[in-house]
């Protein structure tokens, strides 16, 4: 896959693994998903799940102790829906400008609290969408000092949402954004934030 640079962050580095590499990672995060989903929705025997646990077991021995955080490609892999991580849900980034950002997200049982995706999944996507949108076209590296969410009516499970973002002002260095999450044109949960770029790059 070619990565099509504007919609990176300024600090993303592609080179941290090879293509090859990459896809193998990702594949297997796409499989640690599979597996969050399967365990969410499953009932199993308790001989199954047995089973499945020492499976499991096997899968996080075989990666063994890891490797330091500077070396690590979860949630680094940044032109992959996701980024390679499996706490929030693949955010399919369609498009980012200078000032607005769009993309897709399917929320699954995973995230689910009673029947509705909870309230605390929500802002995995609005701080994915609108960090990347307070970091790409140049801007330098920022971080998320504040985020106030509205949860105006309950987001389905299993079903494609759309994500808005925009950059509402800019007073020096902090930069104010606002999201919001829509199905069919009817906004069900909102979001604004503050994104306050850093004195120093700590990386
Ligand atoms: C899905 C999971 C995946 C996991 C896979 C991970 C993979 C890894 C990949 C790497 C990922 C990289 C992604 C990076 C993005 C983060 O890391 S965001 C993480 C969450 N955010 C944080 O941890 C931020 C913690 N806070 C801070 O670091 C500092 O407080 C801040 C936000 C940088 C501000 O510090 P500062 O520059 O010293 O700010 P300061 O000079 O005091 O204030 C500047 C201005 O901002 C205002 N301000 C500051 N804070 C606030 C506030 N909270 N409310 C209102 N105003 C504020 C001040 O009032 C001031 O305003 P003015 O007086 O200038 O008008």
């Amino acid at each position: 896959m070619s990565a099509d640079s504007r919609l990176l962050p300024s600090y993303a580095d592609l080179s941290i693994a090879s293509p090859a590499e990459r896809r193998s990672f990702n594949a297997l995060v796409d499989a640690l998903r599979d597996a969050q989903e399967a365990v969410t929705r499953s009932r199993p025997s308790e001989s199954a799940a047995r089973r499945a646990a020492a499976l499991l077991s096997e899968a996080a021995e075989l990666l063994g102790e890891g490797v330091p955080d500077s070396e690590q490609l979860a949630g680094r892999l940044w032109d992959e829906p996701g980024r390679a991580q499996a706490l929030a849900p693949p955010l399919y980034i369609d498009d980012v400008d200078g000032t607005s950002a769009r993309g897709r997200v399917t929320f699954s049982r995973f995230h689910a609290g009673v029947r509705t995706v909870h309230g605390g999944a929500l802002p995995l996507v609005f701080d994915e969408i609108m960090g990347r949108l307070a970091t790409t076209s140049g801007k330098p590296f920022a971080r998320t000092a504040h985020l106030t969410i509205d949860y105006r009516a309950g987001v389905p499970v299993d079903t494609e949402v759309e994500v808005f973002a925009r950059v509402k002002r800019v007073e020096g260095r902090k930069l104010f954004l606002s999201s919001e999450l829509c199905l069919d044109g009817t906004v069900l949960t909102e979001c604004q934030g503050l994104w306050v770029q850093i004195r120093e790059d700590p990386r």
